[in-house]
């Protein structure tokens, strides 16, 4: 192993808090997790990293947990042998949107955090309110209406912000926390993401948000770079707003630098350098597209808990429907995101309602088995119609349909004929047609996006390469029916640690931040220039198809149709 300065990533999802180190030359050099279910289901009463409370449409993850995971995934990493003390810089990424209340003894106890105890123990008072709001939350429909209606129109607060209301976005979060909890919101001093969360611990001070992750908030007036003044003035009521700023502190606009050196606690505990630098933590997604030099017509499918859809892009184009963020790293360039809350817990659902496989080793065997044996759209003959669905066992975020499962059918060739099927049809085809819906929704949305590829012209628009990361990046099968229905006019490639890409974002961030020469030097010319691409990516799946892409999209109206109808119900 080089003896050079290494760099360690952070991320701190729905389910796990995973660690990875690299080298300057982007080499892994150690990996470890906590995994919230396995390590602490009894002790913090959670399942799948969360609790609920169903009644309210809350869902909520203890702040205790994530503070004690910090402590337990050093420590897994430190018995794996990583040289600790050449760790030079730290960053990472958090789940989007969740929020932290820090009281007002938060910065001291964080200054003087004590290498001899954990930090469960030292930071008991440090928060205002035990629990940490969860981006599956959808407790917040009548601050999203309010945050909706306030500027004029959806439209409005997507061309500020980058994003209409969403239940998840923090502004409506904290909107709803001062009116349903106001002992909790008087008695916050600080509020954090979850990136700034993580940061705050090992700064040993509260860190500020960062420029891209505050684009999840609905309250970041993106092309004015500052605090939206009339969505503080609605979260906060106007003589609230001073009160409010402070709260949420300044945001500093490049994602680079330091930050400030590392809390003596972790020097003390686990022998990190003195001189370790903490530079700014981001949000999971933004972290995701700094995995790899992403290019601006390449797309990543991360198949997480949540599966989002991102581009690299620089125009901004907000619409209601889907998001706008600020690049984690390039000042102009913008992240596209579609985020969908029925990702990996749907497609585990009609998993197991099938057989389980015989082979215990491979719990997705039979639903792979089913997704290839079905052909597209389960049409087996002329004639047959295409098969439709939804599979939504939460309340959807795009669309924003309530929880439900609907199939429909349609003629394959042009969609005509659009009928809801009110019985089941055999499980077997649900496994191909969940993730046949879940790309068309992809493919719908990121239509404005994506162009012919320049390096095959003859072909239809669609994006250059498609990226997968994520838990389910492993699934082959997934794989493949994205290359069918979203294409890839170069393929469809896996990142070898993909399913930890955030925390490799991260790592790759802290590098960048810390190694460029000047505030000039881009992310992507750093990163480019050491990335080896043979050994980060594999080629997963050819990806477009003539013939089978364009079946897709002579659906794709008709699956529009059917999101539109069942929104019109759903809503009446
Ligand atoms: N072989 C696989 N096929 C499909 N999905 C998988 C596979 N392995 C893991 N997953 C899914 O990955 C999800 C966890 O992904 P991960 O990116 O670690 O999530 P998060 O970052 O949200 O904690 C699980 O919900 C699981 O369903
Ligand atoms: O809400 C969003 C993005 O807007 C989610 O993508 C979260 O950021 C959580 O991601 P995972 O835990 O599934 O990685």
């Amino acid at each position: 192993m080089s003896g050079g300065p290494l760099y360690l990533g952070f991320d701190l999802s729905t389910q796990q808090l995973k660690a990875i180190v690299i080298a300057s030359d982007l080499k892994v050099i150690s990996e470890a997790k906590v995994d919230f279910d396995a390590d602490f289901a009894a002790k913090y009463k959670i399942k799948k990293g969360v609790q609920t409370n169903e009644d309210e449409g809350e869902v909520y993850a203890p702040v205790a947990m994530w503070v004690e995971s910090v402590d337990l995934v050093l420590t897994r990493l430190k018995e794996k042998g990583c040289p600790i003390d050449q760790i030079k810089g730290i960053s990472g990424s958090g789940q989007q949107h969740s929020s932290v209340y820090w009281s007002e003894h938060a910065e001291s106890a964080l200054k003087k955090l004590d290498g001899e105890k954990t930090l469960l123990d030292q930071l008991s008072n440090a928060f205002a309110y035990e629990f940490t709001p969860n981006w599956q939350d959808h407790s917040t429909q009548t601050e999203c209406d309010h945050f909706d209606a306030h500027l004029g129109s959806k439209q409005a607060l997507a061309d500020a912000t980058g994003s209409s209301a969403h239940h998840r976005f923090t502004g409506t979060q904290i909107l709803r926390m001062r009116r349903r909890r106001p002992e909790v919101y008087s008695k916050t001093a600080r509020i954090s993401l979850a990136s700034s969360f993580l940061a705050s611990l090992f700064l040993g001070e509260i860190a500020p948000i960062d420029i891209s992750d505050v684009t999840g908030m609905n309250l970041w007036d993106i092309a004015g770079e500052k605090w939206n003044e009339t969505l503080l003035e609605l979260t906060a009521i106007k003589e609230g707003v001073p009160e409010l700023r402070k709260k949420l502190g300044d945001v500093p606009l490049d994602g680079g630098g330091s930050l400030g050196g590392i809390s003596p606690y972790f020097v003390q505990r686990y022998g990190f350098s003195a001189s370790c630098q903490i530079a700014p933590f981001t949000g999971d997604n933004p972290a995701t597209i700094l995995s790899l030099p992403l290019r601006p017509h390449d797309a990543i499918v991360s198949l997480g808990t949540s599966s989002t859809f991102l581009m690299n892009t620089p125009s901004y184009k907000p619409n209601p429907s889907y998001h706008f963020m600020n690049h984690p790293t390039t000042k102009g360039h913008f992240m596209f995101m579609l985020c969908y809350k029925n990702g990996g817990l749907a497609r585990e659902k009609v998993r197991d309602k099938l057989p389980k496989p015989a082979d215990s080793s491979d719990p997705w065997a039979t639903f792979n088995k089913h997704v290839l044996d079905t052909p597209p759209l389960d049409v087996r003959k002329g004639g047959d119609r295409a098969k439709l669905g939804l599979y939504f066992p939460l309340p959807e975020i795009v669309p924003n349909i309530k929880a439900g499962t609907w199939r429909y059918t349609c003629a394959a060739s042009d969609g005509s004929n659009l009928t809801e099927e009110k019985a089941d049809w055999a499980g077997e085809a649900d496994a191909r047609i969940i993730v046949e819906s879940q790309a068309l929704s992809m493919r719908l949305r990121s239509q404005s996006l994506v162009s012919q590829p320049k390096s095959r012209p003859e072909l239809p628009a669609q994006p250059r390469r498609i990226y997968l990361v994520g838990g389910g990046s492993l699934n082959p099968a997934i794989a493949r029916v994205i290359g069918d229905v979203l294409g890839g006019a170069e393929g469809v490639y896996r990142l070898d640690v993909g399913g930890n890409a955030c925390a490799l974002g991260g790592a790759y961030k802290a590098l960048w931040a810390l190694e460029r020469r000047d505030s000039d030097e881009s992310f992507d010319d750093l990163i480019g220039k050491r990335w080896k691409e043979e050994e980060e990516i594999q080629k997963v799946d050819d990806g477009y198809r003539d013939g089978i892409f364009q079946s897709y999209g002579n659906v794709l109206g008709a699956f529009e149709t059917m999101e539109k109808e069942i929104l019109e119900v759903a809503h009446n």
